[in-house]
């Protein structure tokens, strides 16, 4: 897989150097490339912002350097999935994450200001599928942490780079897999820990049981805190009866 970042802050992205993915780009299994849009603004100044047309507070990111910037990196004829983080965007969901972890190359382009000049993104529509993508119903200074985001979401998924394939296929949203319950608590050495106890069926060795435990503890979790996803779940007779206790 292909990741190009187009930023004005190139170094938010150091951290994608280190941990699993770091690892990922050392066996050639995913290549990053971070470019500065200030390298496509020519003025002295390098300037990417501009006033916005019909008044208002804050600046815009100019249209030029972003075409510049995507015809570069993309030219026409290549095909790459661009990714836009904004507040307004479509959600970013763990469903999200796996379609994406079967593209080829994806490009990101993070905003800054109030957003980026609208016709960048009808221009790149022109030429390749554009995603708008939310992380969430908050605003945050600019897109880079929301790519931080999506792109640990998405490289954990590929073969190889999450050191245990179980986890992935184990996760609390993995599609399919009892349809996005959350995560119960879980637990290791040592046995007693502070005076508290590992629950005993996590030692049984049951695994029916254990199976059984950890379902129920899913449920009775989402149920707390997310009960829309409960709905979203085919519940047996044995989950209603625990949603009931
Ligand atoms: N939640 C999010 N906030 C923002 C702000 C800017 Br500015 C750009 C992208 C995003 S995604």
């Amino acid at each position: 897989m292909r990741l190009d970042i187009i930023t004005i802050f190139p170094d938010y992205f150091a951290p994608l150097g280190v941990s699993l993915l770091g690892k990922a780009r050392q066996r050639g299994d995913v290549d990053v490339h971070v470019h500065d849009l200030r390298g496509w603004a020519h003025d002295r100044h390098r300037t990417v912002d501009d006033t916005p047309y019909g008044g208002g507070p804050g600046m815009v990111m100019k249209p030029e350097p972003w075409g510049e910037a995507l015809d570069a990196i993309a030219p026409s004829g290549s095909t790459p999935r661009l990714v836009v983080p904004t507040p307004s965007g479509r959600p970013f969901t763990q469903e999200t994450a796996v379609a994406y972890a079967g593209e080829p190359w994806l490009v990101f382009a993070c905003g800054r200001y109030e957003g980026i000049d609208a016709r960048v993104i009808e221009d790149a529509r022109s030429r390749m599928p554009v995603d708008e993508v939310s992380i969430g119903d908050y605003v945050l200074a600019g897109g880079e942490s929301a790519v931080l985001v999506i792109v640990e979401a998405v490289t954990r998924l590929l073969p190889g780079v999450l050191g245990n394939a179980d986890s992935v296929s184990d996760d609390s949203f993995a599609p399919g897999r009892m349809a996005a319950l959350l995560e119960g608590p879980v637990y290791t050495k040592p046995p007693t820990w502070r005076g508290r106890e590992v629950p005993p069926v996590l030692m049984s060795g049951n695994h029916g049981a254990i199976a059984r435990w950890r379902r129920d503890q899913a449920l009775r979790r989402t149920a707390a805190t997310r009960p829309d996803l409960i709905a979203r779940n085919t519940l047996d007779d044995a989950d209603r009866s625990t949603l009931a206790d």
